[in-house]
């Protein structure tokens, strides 16, 4: 791991926790690249949004060192770097419920020096939202639409955007995509984002970094995790050699599925075929790994840890 001010990260997070009364998140240790599509994944508790709020600077880190832009979240730091970043919350908030998405978008514009009016009717046009009418008077997917458009006028270096697609239909989906493609094609911002939406994961991520119960699972690179995890279904030819399979390489998960058939998930799929063969084993198939299963196997191993 680098230091805390090293520019080709985005986000730094050094043994950083955040205490709740009934919730800690932490410790945390990664290192979120800058210039890459981060997905963030993982069960509904788990501390997404919660991270972040942290990452804005709304909540205090506990304990630990964090830097976001290369700036430390401190009690020293101005706040100033918050107008390099946009971000799209979970759930809008009430109090703006009176304002229309261009009232809204003149506060913004007021807050960030590289608001862009243009970028911002362009994207509410591409998003066919209406700045005109009271945000409370909007569906819930029209509201998202105008709130997306408003995080990424001021083309902000770090979008934070948590769980965009919640409640955009198929074509305003579609929008989105094709939007944060854009966003990211200039080659240096940093897109960071909450997900349920496998396909929106496989589409957009460079990188998934896994979150359970408050903890970092792993982040890992998005090609290399669906190359890497297989699921195995071998079958025993002799009478013995179970007990050998848990020696396979690279193993992430065993069952037994039948009387001599065996499931296993592994992340080194051709060494554990061969060792799987030498044991005696049939293998009777070899498949990619969807990301829950992936997200249920860490989660699984992580339960056997604690
Ligand atoms: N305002 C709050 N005050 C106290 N605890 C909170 C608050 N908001 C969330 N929590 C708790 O913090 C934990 C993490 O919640 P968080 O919203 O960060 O999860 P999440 O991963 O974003 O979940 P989801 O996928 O459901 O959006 C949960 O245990 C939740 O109950």
């Amino acid at each position: 791991m680098t230091g805390l001010d090293d520019a080709a990260n985005a986000v730094t997070l050094r043994g950083v926790r955040l205490q709740r009364d009934r919730f800690q998140l932490g410790p945390l240790d990664c290192d979120i690249p800058r210039g890459m599509v981060t997905a963030i994944v993982g069960p509904n508790g788990s501390g997404k949004s919660t991270l972040f709020r942290m990452l804005l600077g709304l909540e205090p880190v506990t304990r630990g060192e964090a830097a976001v832009l290369g700036t430390r979240l401190d009690l020293k730091n101005d706040g100033s770097f918050k107008a390099r970043i946009g971000f799209l919350s979970e759930n809008p908030h009430a109090y703006e419920n009176s304002f229309t998405a261009d009232e809204k978008a003149r506060f913004a514009s007021k807050w960030y020096p590289s608001w862009d009016w243009e970028r911002y009717r362009k994207l509410l046009r591409h998003f066919d939202g209406d700045g005109n009418v009271k945000l409370s008077k909007l569906s819930k997917g029209m509201r998202r639409k105008v709130e997306l458009s408003i995080a990424m006028a001021h083309d902000p270096e770090l979008l934070l955007l948590d769980e965009p697609s919640s409640g955009l239909d198929p074509f305003a989906w579609k929008v989105m995509l094709e939007e944060l493609q854009r966003y990211m094609e200039a080659g240096d911002k940093t897109l960071i984002l909450a997900s349920h939406v496998t396909e929106e994961v496989r589409r957009l991520a460079d990188y998934i970094l896994f979150i359970y119960r408050g903890r970092i699972l792993g982040l890992y690179e998005k090609d290399r995790l669906f190359d890497d995890w297989r699921v195995l279904a071998v079958q025993q030819q002799g009478s013995d050699g179970s007990g050998k399979l848990q020696q396979t390489p690279g193993l992430q998960g065993l069952s037994e599925t039948g009387p001599g058939l065996f499931r296993l998930e592994v992340n080194e799929p051709e060494r554990a075929e061969t060792y799987c063969r030498s044991c005696g084993f049939q293998v009777l198939g070899v498949q990619r790994m969807e990301l829950e299963d992936i997200l249920g196997c860490l989660i699984r191993k992580e339960e056997a840890r604690r």
